[in-house]
């Protein structure tokens, strides 16, 4: 039996720009996307089978799935399982065995955070690993890319910030990256270096009612993808903060008022400028000075979300 543990890392979008929506019914966006240091742990165990007969061969390669949270599927529905499938499909024919996935969640799920997504991905590294494929990570993303639109960036965030993998001085393996098509062409660039708040509203969103329920001509305000690049290279804090915009806010925080009441909540604890909430929601994070004034703001905002954290990016 071979072994590996990956560090899933959570992300949140810098900024979110949708510009327009194409015939499958997907969306165009133009996005900065940055990990951060809140994880689960992808615990990936590959035992080798014997060589079956024939008639055995369907049966020959087994996946089984487990997570700490027991309202979450364990079957082909859950992003582990099918990252492992795909890995399968695509790379791992003739393979007899079984893969093993423990998850530790503590994303929360729903959120906004890329939990599943990062699950996925981290399974796909693991199986790279494992089964000595030797891909590098713009093979990877071609398999993550079927999987889900946050999985590229998963890979590259966890490329970067799992040395053991391997991948981590690959040109691809960056903590941040503006993401373009439907999410999934990448570019890295310099991350932001900051500690952070996050809370989650006591509620799920369904990304796809987000993207669906968006009223694209109604948008006013659109982030300036250019300038936060440049910001974030040149450590331009208040140009950052400026260009912090997600036009799914449109949306989620119409749709649901929770949303709304928690982003001016936490505005009126840390300040007007640097909060925002995540992808498609509903989690509201919030830029912080330093790890001293998250910890204070997550005591107050824990009252009201259970599912509230202090962290930081990754860098
Ligand atoms: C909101 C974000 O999380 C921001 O990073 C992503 O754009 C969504 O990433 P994701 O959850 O991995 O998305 P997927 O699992 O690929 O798609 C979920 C659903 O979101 C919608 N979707 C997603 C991505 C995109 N560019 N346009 C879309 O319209 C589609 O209806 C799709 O069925
Ligand atoms: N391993 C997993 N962890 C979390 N959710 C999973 C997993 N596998 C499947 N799911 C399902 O995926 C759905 C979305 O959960 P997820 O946590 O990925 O959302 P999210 O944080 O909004 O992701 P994103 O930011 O990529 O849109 C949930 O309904 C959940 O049941």
């Amino acid at each position: 039996m071979k072994r590996i543990q990956v560090r899933a890392y959570g992300k949140i979008n810098l900024c979110l720009d949708v510009l327009r929506r194409l015939e499958n019914g997907y969306h165009e966006v133009e996005m900065v996307m940055q990990q951060i240091l809140l994880h689960d742990d992808v615990d990936v165990k590959w035992s080798e089978g014997t060589r079956q007969t024939r008639s055995e061969a369907d049966d020959a390669f087994q996946i089984e799935v487990s997570t700490n949270r027991p309202y979450l599927p364990r079957d082909e529905r859950n992003l582990a399982y099918k990252a492992a499938k795909q890995m399968y499909l695509a790379y791992g024919a003739e393979r007899q065995g079984k893969v093993r996935i423990d998850i530790k969640k503590r994303i929360p799920v729903a959120a906004g955070l890329a939990g599943g997504s990062c699950n996925g991905a981290a399974v796909l590294h693991a199986l790279n690993l494992l089964w000595g494929l030797r891909l590098k990570l713009p093979e990877l993303c071609a398999v993550g890319a079927e999987l889900g639109s946050d999985v590229p960036f998963s890979l590259m965030g966890q490329a970067k910030a799992n040395p053991e993998l391997g991948l981590a001085d690959e040109p691809m393996a960056s903590h941040c990256a503006i993401a373009r098509g439907t999410g999934t062409d990448l570019e890295p660039i310099a991350g932001l270096k900051s500690h952070l708040l996050l809370t989650k509203p006591p509620m799920g969103v369904s990304t796809a009612e987000v993207y669906k329920g968006l009223e694209l001509d109604s948008i006013t305000e659109h982030p300036n993808i250019a300038e936060l690049k440049e910001a974030l290279a040149g450590k331009n804090y208040r140009k950052i903060q400026k260009n912090m915009v997600n036009v799914l806010e449109n949306f989620t925080l119409t749709r649901y008022p929770k949303v709304m009441y928690t982003k001016n909540k936490v505005k009126r604890l840390l300040g007007e400028e640097a909060v925002l909430m995540s992808g498609s929601g509903p989690t509201i994070f919030a830029l912080c000075k330093t790890r001293e004034e998250a910890q204070h703001a997550c005591e107050q905002l824990k009252k009201e979300n259970r599912e509230t954290f202090w962290t930081r990016t990754t860098y």
